[in-house]
């Protein structure tokens, strides 16, 4: 029988083994990670990971022949083809600080391959286009895509200030075949573990081949980024009478996009941190990210993220301010505002009447993913601020500064 093993079991090991698994029954797959937690949840009935599907993919497959273990080098010295998928953090200090790929946990992978592999077997190495040094298409392609929510970022802001429609904006570019229709979906920023890590690493690269202008340009697409998530939280505050201090706020949403539990570079993040900073109560719903998570994410340094999780430092007190809960109507029960950071379709269907019952007056709603329907919360009773969308009277008269 073939055997794989796959070092490490996180969003890109983990999911891909289980489909290798599923599609191919003949192979064995065994999956194994120097975490220990992780392994056990992926060896439990609550996975670490949440992606539609993946958990009935993993129950059918686990025992049968796909396996998850931390005997990383049993493992390793079995297989016929050995899979890498560490972490490659940004690093955070020396060369490239802030920038480059910290390549510790693949070459102490690399190196255990080469200690555990005396079978006088030859290797054949394949790079996979997602390992990024080599394969500068990946790169280009995950910066042009960013570029283009940050070029329709900036136009929101500019919707804005003109009264125009950003989404209206949006359709009528995207029916230019050259420019096409995907991926110019105005939000609060985008987040996730690859695009601002990748942008970053490319800066490093094109600063490296003395090619300052060249990175400058690529950095402009963080800059943006970040102003989108400063601008959403300024928003905020300077509606709500230029102060959230003490006031309750709801925060619908924290991964990243819909449909997974992922938050890694969330721009809720951010968002949650600047309402912090302005002293707000938080209470957060996300229907799948946990309480455990969510105070770390608020309480870790950038980049800290993309670590092994027991190595990763954690904070020693909570964050006081933010209480994290199981359902949208506790979230907003007497709130003064409600944040929508992520576009779940539970949130297009919430009950927004009982929702503004239970609210503080006036009631504020600041829609980060242009999901719900404006027109029809302003006659419910609400303020709402939707990106790039026409201001809402209230709205026009506030400075778009706090
Ligand atoms: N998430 C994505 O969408 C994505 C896409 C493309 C490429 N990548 C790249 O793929 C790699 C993995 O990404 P991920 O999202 O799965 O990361 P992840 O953090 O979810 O998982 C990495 C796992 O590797 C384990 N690990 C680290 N060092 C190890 C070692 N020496 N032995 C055994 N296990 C070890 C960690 O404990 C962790 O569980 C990264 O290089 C990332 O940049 C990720
Ligand atoms: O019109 C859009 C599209 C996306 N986003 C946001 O952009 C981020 C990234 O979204 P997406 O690209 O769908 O998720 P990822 O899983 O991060 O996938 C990206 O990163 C992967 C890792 O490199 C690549 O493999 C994929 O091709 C690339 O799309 C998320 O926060 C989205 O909400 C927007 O704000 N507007």
């Amino acid at each position: 029988m073939v055997k794989i093993c796959c070092i490490g079991a996180g969003y890109v090991g983990g999911p891909t083994m289980a489909v290798i698994a599923l599609k191919c029954p003949s192979i064995e797959v065994a999956v194994v990670d120097i975490s220990k937690s992780r392994i056990a949840a992926w060896n439990s009935d609550q996975l670490p990971i949440y992606e539609p599907g993946l958990d009935g993919v993993v129950k059918q497959c686990r025992g049968r022949n796909l396996f998850f273990s931390t005997d990383v080098e049993k493992h390793v010295f079995e297989a016929d083809i050995v899979f890498v998928s560490v972490n490659t953090p940004t690093k955070t200090q020396g060369l490239g600080a802030g920038k480059a790929a910290d390549l510790t946990y693949w070459e102490s992978a690399a190196r255990m391959i080469a200690d555990v592999s005396n079978k006088g077997i030859k290797f054949q190495i394949l790079s996979n286009p997602e390992f990024l040094a080599e394969e500068l298409s990946k790169l280009a392609a995950n910066a042009f895509l960013a570029q283009r929510i940050s070029s329709v970022n900036a136009m929101s802001a500019l919707c804005e200030a003109t009264g125009a429609n950003v989404q209206q904006v949006s359709y009528s570019v995207g029916t230019d075949s050259r420019i096409g229709p995907k991926f110019l979906n105005a939000s609060v920023g985008f987040g996730g573990s690859c695009f601002q890590k990748d942008i970053l690493n490319l800066v490093y690269i094109c600063e490296c081949n003395g090619l300052p202008e060249v990175a400058e340009y690529w950095k402009q697409v963080i800059k943006i980024n970040d102003y989108q998530k400063s601008r959403f939280v300024n928003r905020v505050v300077s509606s709500m009478f230029n102060t959230v201090s003490n006031k309750k706020i709801a925060i619908l949403g924290f991964a990243f996009k819909k449909d997974t539990g992922d938050t890694r570079e969330t721009p809720a993040i951010d968002v949650c941190q600047g309402l912090l900073g302005d002293k707000a109560n938080l209470s957060i719903y996300d229907p799948q990210v946990t309480e455990d998570q969510i105070q770390r994410d608020l309480s870790m340094n950038k980049f800290d993220w993309d670590h092994p999780i027991h190595l990763q430092p954690t904070s020693p007190t909570t964050v006081k301010k933010v209480s994290v809960v199981w359902d949208a109507y506790e979230a907003t029960k007497d709130a003064h505002g409600l944040c929508i950071l992520t576009e779940w379709d539970e949130f297009k269907t919430l009950d927004y009447q009982k929702i503004f019952e239970n609210m503080q007056k006036p009631a504020f709603v600041f829609d980060g993913r242009n999901i719900v329907d404006a027109d029809k919360l302003r006659e419910i009773g609400f303020i709402v601020y939707a990106i790039g969308k026409p201001l809402d009277p209230w709205l026009k008269d506030m400075p778009a500064v706090a």
